[in-house]
């Protein structure tokens, strides 16, 4: 019975990673491969199975910070399949639920049976007859059952309506109440009865609609996933560890960790998209009475939906449209991990029902994710710009998933002693969602010739210093907590005079729990070249001419040893010119490059530093909002902690707090400003006029046009500016609503080309939440 809880316990814990931080710590293979065990275990053991089983729902608890909602209408999970014939038996069960001759068959089926109880023991001369009529009408029944289900199995088991087939885009599920037309709440799936509220966040996405449009219905709400493109994930990556911030495993885990964001500034910039595939509640003025008939009419309303899904007659299409799209799916923009299969007529749905956990009418076909095997020659160190030491794996070359792959990442400390990857090793690597390979466990850990555990750094193979670890945060909590759990006891016991309970002491941290290893040598020349290339790259200070192997000869020629050596270089011509491969032309190009550089003002400085988790988004805030490098670092740890904009919270966590107020009254932190200061460097930036950074048209931009009829322009501007949008003049691909008073002319045929959704007054009022206000006056 231990076994079971600890499974139980394991599978949450997992779910809590997953779902809740978008920070997993096992492959989804090895994640389903435990939840198979835990349905195994309970199939023995039926009386053990609660209703909070991780078999009986969805995963995830509500995240801290956001408002959890009921949902209206429940939200399913999809069971998985894997091969064609687990399809193809899927068919077969609903076309026997469905099939009316196989129905009118099973009844017939099932009145005989009761009949022959009814018999049972009698030994008149008609009974005697009835049961013999009996059996050979089952016998013949039997035959019609066998006949009708090869046929059916012969021709696909086709369905009245069929079925529909879709891409399973790999995202995070989310579920969109429109009310009248207008967006009033956005929520996550939650654990499936109730979900988070992340209305503001789904708001800036600009394949959200804010007001649908054409003549919508009372209430509509439509379900979709919610995900960011393979260009985006790796954008956003590269942005995570500019930040010195752990990059996301795949875009999926990138996708829910964006949604959990505090603040939808941060979720403005990371390109997150939805695709609509379903609907909870719906009023009874939309009439509907099939799936394809319901994602047309999401597709009407100016919702997204899949150009790729694709209505089928039988189980055996669907199968064709599984395997042309395996090989079709790499060519998207996005990731797709299987097809979703969905019985396409309403009532058959309705017929069909729902298990504990899935739908009945709806089974995912899962694709599998390509794995290989290879052997690992090595483990290479990769200093970061943070002075992160990240353990990689170098394997011999493998083509997997359309690419050779020679180097899988093994993240940290920790994760290589859990997966004791040993030099010499087989290793199986795998290549889902993620763009940079993982590698997933050693192929045979038994194997009695196997290498010594690899041998980890203690010093800094560049400087030799000795390298700090670092452990997994929660990890510290627990052991934190423990010491003041069992004094808080102690106190408790003396007061109640008795003995104190014993809480057992959480084990001690090892190299299991590391999360990194660090060089603590601000002087480091690793490091140096990190930062130097980081500083001088495009989303920081962008210096024309200075890529790494620039920063590498300048570094062998000790020309630098800091960002301000940079900007002295224009008295060091000689020596730059000695360079090889630098002419005259080159040399001032770079030059110039460093001299451009010194405007860039605040923001850029900020992120440009490689301050720990100071990133572009935290930069531009903290460089906005104090406006100079002195007001900052007056700032108190306290305030920079609760940073507030209007109320709303800034997405300053304590961590990038700590961090930026330790960095800014260093030495080493104080001695690099005043140095750039000193050279000419701006340390201030232009405080914008403050912009609502919440309201219901944060991140979309509105053209006004024509007279309207209770708003003057201006006034309109306003409003719009007070909801968190942006008021433009000119329609362009870029306008998300024009506005369309009396008389609009050439906007609004241009709108309506581009297809710019437009919104009369009272839409517009709709939206900014203001229509009943309108309606009063008028009255
Ligand atoms: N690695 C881990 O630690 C860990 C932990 C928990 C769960 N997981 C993984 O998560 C998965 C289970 O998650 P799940 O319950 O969200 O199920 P799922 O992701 O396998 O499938 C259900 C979801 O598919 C989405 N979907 C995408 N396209 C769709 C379409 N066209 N039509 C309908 N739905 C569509 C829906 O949002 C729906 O909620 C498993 O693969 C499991 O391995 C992994
Ligand atoms: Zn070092």
């Amino acid at each position: 019975m231990e076994d079971f809880e600890q499974l139980r316990r394991a599978i949450r814990e997992h779910d809590r990673r997953y779902y809740v931080e978008a920070a997993p710590t096992i492959s989804d293979r090895e994640y389903d491969a435990l939840l198979e065990r835990l349905r195994a275990l309970e199939a023995e053991h039926p009386d053990q199975v609660t209703a909070d089983s991780p078999t009986q729902r969805v995963g995830g608890e509500p995240i801290t910070g956001f408002r959890t909602v009921d949902h209206a209408r429940r939200m399913y999970s999809i069971d998985n399949s894997y091969d064609e014939e687990e399809l193809t038996r899927w068919a077969q069960r609903c076309f026997e639920a469905i099939d009316p001759e196989l129905l009118r068959i099973n009844e017939r089926l099932a009145e005989l049976d009761d009949r022959e109880s009814q018999l049972k023991g009698k030994r008149d001369a008609e009974s005697k007859a009835s049961r013999e009529a009996l059996v050979s009408e089952r016998a013949a029944l039997l035959q019609d059952r066998l006949n009708c289900l090869s046929v059916a199995a012969s021709e696909g088991y086709p369905l009245p309506g069929g079925y529909v087939a879709e891409p399973k885009v790999d995202g995070v599920a989310a579920s969109l109440r429109y009310e009248r037309g207008a967006l009033v709440q956005g929520l996550t799936r939650g654990d499936g009865y109730r979900g988070d509220d992340i209305t503001h966040n789904l708001r800036t996405l600009r394949s959200v609609p804010l007001v649908l449009e054409g003549d919508a219905p009372e209430i509509f709400e439509v379900r979709g996933e919610v995900y960011m493109p393979r260009e985006e994930f790796d954008r956003v990556n590269r942005e995570q560890v500019a930040a010195g911030v752990e990059p996301f495993v795949n875009p999926r885990n990138a996708t829910a960790g964006t949604l959990k964001q505090l603040d939808p500034k941060n979720v403005e910039g990371r390109g997150l998209r939805l695709v609509v595939h379903g609907a909870g509640e719906r009023s009874d003025d939309l009439v509907l009475t099939s799936h394809v008939e319901l994602v047309n009419a999401a597709a009407s309303y100016g919702l997204v939906t899949s150009p790729l899904s694709r209505p089928c007659d039988t189980i055996k299409e669907v199968v064709e449209y599984v395997d042309w799209f395996e090989k079709e799916k790499a060519s998207l923009p996005y990731n797709v991990d299987g097809v979703v299969v969905t019985v396409n007529r309403f009532d058959l749905q309705e017929r069909l029902g729902y298990t504990s956990k899935f739908p009945r009418w709806r089974l995912a076909y899962k694709y599998a994710t390509e794995q290989a095997a290879t052997e690992l020659l090595d483990i290479e160190w990769q200093m970061g710009k943070t002075g992160k030491l990240t353990p990689r794996a170098k394997m011999a070359p493998v083509f997997v998933a359309e690419t050779t792959v020679q180097h899988a990442t093994l993240h940290n400390v920790g994760e290589l002693r859990r997966k004791d990857v040993r030099i010499g090793d087989t290793v199986i690597i795998e290549k889902a969602g993620e763009i940079i390979p993982q590698v997933v466990r050693v192929l045979d850990p038994e194997r009695a010739d196997r290498g010594q555990p690899v041998e980890l750094p203690t010093v800094c193979p560049s400087c030799g210093a000795a390298l700090v670890m670092e452990y997994d945060q929660r990890r510290q909590n627990d052991l934190a907590q423990w010491s003041k759990r069992v004094e808080r006891e102690k106190q408790l016991a003396a007061k109640q005079s008795r003995e104190p309970e014993p809480i057992p002491e959480p084990p001690p941290l090892t190299e299991l729990d590391e999360s990194g290893r660090y060089c603590p040598n601000p002087a480091c020349p690793a490091q140096l070249k990190e930062r130097l290339w980081h500083f001088a790259s495009r989303g920081q200070m962008d210096v024309d001419g200075l890529g790494e192997k620039v920063i590498e000869q300048l570094l062998a020629a000790d020309l630098v040893g800091g960002y301000g050596d940079l900007y002295r270089l224009h008295t060091k011509r000689e020596a730059l010119l000695a360079l090889e491969r630098m002419g005259e032309k080159k040399a001032d190009n770079l030059l110039a490059g460093i001299e451009a550089s010194k405007t860039r003002g605040l923001t850029r400085v900020l992120a440009a530093l490689g301050i720990r988790h100071v990133g572009s988004t935290a930069s531009r805030i903290l460089a906005e909002q104090y406006g100079s490098i002195d007001a900052l670092t007056a700032a108190s740890i306290a305030e920079l902690e609760s940073f507030q904009i209007d109320g709303a919270e800034s997405g300053i966590g304590p961590e990038i707090a700590r961090s930026l107020y330790e960095y800014l009254h260093s030495d080493l932190g104080q001695a690099i400003l005043a140095d750039l200061r000193a050279e000419g460097v701006e340390l201030t930036e232009e405080q914008p006029a403050p912009a609502a950074t919440e309201g219901p048209l944060v991140g979309r931009t509105l053209v006004v046009t024509g007279t309207l009829e209770r708003h003057s322009r201006n006034e309109a501007h306003d409003l719009i500016a007070k909801a968190g949008g942006k008021a433009a003049s000119s329609v362009s691909a870029a306008t998300d609503y024009l506005v369309a008073g009396e008389k609009a002319g050439s906007k609004l045929d241009k709108a309506q080309k581009l297809g710019v959704t437009v919104l009369s007054e009272e839409a517009f009022e709709q939206l900014l939440g203001l229509s009943k206000l309108a309606a009063d006056e008028r009255r």
